[in-house]
C-alpha cells in the first residue's frame, strides 16, 4: 500500500525553480532513499511534506489524505515525523525532557508521567537511555543524531523523514546507525524516507532509492540498479561506478566531518 504520494510537485524560490514536476511514492513498511546533488531540492521536498513550505502546484497525499495545504502541527499529528540536518536539541533540557514536547503535542500522550516513561522506551531504542538525565548539549555529535531521531519518533509517526542522519559519523557509528534504522522499522512498524549523501549506508539500508536531479526524479529503483544507472552516475555518483561508498562523501575518512550543505529552512 502506498503511504505517501507526491504528484507533480513544483516549487520555486523567487526566480529559482527547484522542483519542476516531482512525482514519487513511498510504500508502507519500506525504507526508501532519496539522493541527488547538493541543492537538488531534497530538503525542500521534506519541508513540503512536513508542511514547513507550501508547494506552488501539485498534490501530496499521506495515508489516503490530501495534506498539501495542511499546517505542520496537523501533519505531525497525522503521523509524519522528521529530523533536521542540523540537530537542535532544546537547550538546557535533559535528553529525556527533549522528547516530551513531541510526545505531548503530537504523539498523543496527554499525561506527562506516561510521556516520561515513553521517552525512556524511545531512548532505549536509540541506545541513549543511560544518558536520559544528561543535559542534551553535553551529548556527542553521534549521540545528538540519535536524540534527533528519538525526538522525531516521539511524535509517534507512521512515516519518518530522516535528513542526513549519517553525515559526519565515523564508519563505526554509520554501522550502528544502520542497525538502529533497521531496528526502528522492525520494532515500531514505521515507514522511512531518508535523504542521504553517504552512499554506503544508503545502498545498505534502503529497499529502493529515488534520485532527484534537475528538478525531477530521474531514476527510482532498487539500490543495485541505481548504482549502475548511467544517468545517475553522470549527474551524481561520478566515476566510482557501482561501488558501495561512492558519491560525494566517499573520500571522507573515519571521524571526518562530512560537510553540512544546502540551504532550506534547516540548512
Ligand atoms: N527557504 C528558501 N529560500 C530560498 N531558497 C531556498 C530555500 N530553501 C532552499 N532554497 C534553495 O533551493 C535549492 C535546493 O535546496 P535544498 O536544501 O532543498 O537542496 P538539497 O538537495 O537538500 O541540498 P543538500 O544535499 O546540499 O542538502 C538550493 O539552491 C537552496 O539554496
Amino acid at each position: 500500500m502506498t503511504l505517501l504520494e507526491l504528484r507533480d510537485i513544483e516549487k520555486s524560490f523567487g526566480g529559482l525553480r527547484v522542483l519542476e514536476g516531482v512525482s514519487m511514492t513511498v510504500e508502507e513498511g519500506s525504507i526508501q532513499g532519496l539522493i541527488g546533488p547538493n541543492g537538488a531540492g531534497k530538503t525542500t521536498l521534506f519541508n513540503l511534506v512536513s508542511g514547513l513550505l507550501r508547494a506552488d502546484t501539485g498534490t501530496i497525499v499521506f495515508d489516503g489524505t490530501d495534506i498539501t495545504d495542511r499546517a505542520p502541527k496537523h501533519i505531525a499529528r497525522d503521523g509524519v515525523g522528521r529530523t533536521f540536518q542540523l540537530t537542535r536539541p532544546y537547550p538546557g533540557m535533559t535528553t529525556q525532557d527533549n522528547l516530551l514536547p513531541g510526545l505531548v503535542y503530537a504523539g498523543g500522550y496527554d499525561r506527562v508521567s506516561t510521556a516520561r516513561s515513553r521517552a525512556l522506551e524511545l531512548l532505549d531504542l536509540v541506545d541513549l537511555v543511560d544518558l536520559a538525565h544528561e543535559e542534551s548539549r553535553d551529548l556527542t555529535m553521534s549521540e545528538q543524531k540519535r536524540l534527533e531521531i528519538a525526538r522525531a519518533l516521539a511524535t509517534e509517526p507512521k512515516l519518518l523523514l530522516l535528513d542526513e542522519v549519517f553525515a559526519g559519523l565515523s564508519h563505526e557509528d554509520v554501522a550502528r546507525q544502520i542497525e538502529l534504522i533497521e531496528g526502528i522499522r522492525a520494532e515500531l512498524d514505521v515507514t522511512i524516507l531518508l535523504i542521504e549523501h553517504v552512499m554506503e549506508a544508503t545502498m545498505t539500508v534502503c529497499d529502493r532509492v529515488g534520485v532527484l536531479a534537475n528538478g525531477t526524479i530521474i531514476a527510482e529503483d532498487v539500490p543495485d540498479e541505481i548504482v549502475h544507472d548511467e544517468q545517475v552516475i553522470d549527474v551524481y555518483l561520478g566515476s566510482g561506478r557501482g561501488e558501495a561508498g561512492t558519491g560525494p562523501d566517499s573520500d571522507a575518512t573515519p571521524d571526518e566531518d562530512v560537510p553540512e550543505t544546502g540551504g532550506g529552512l534547516d540548512g
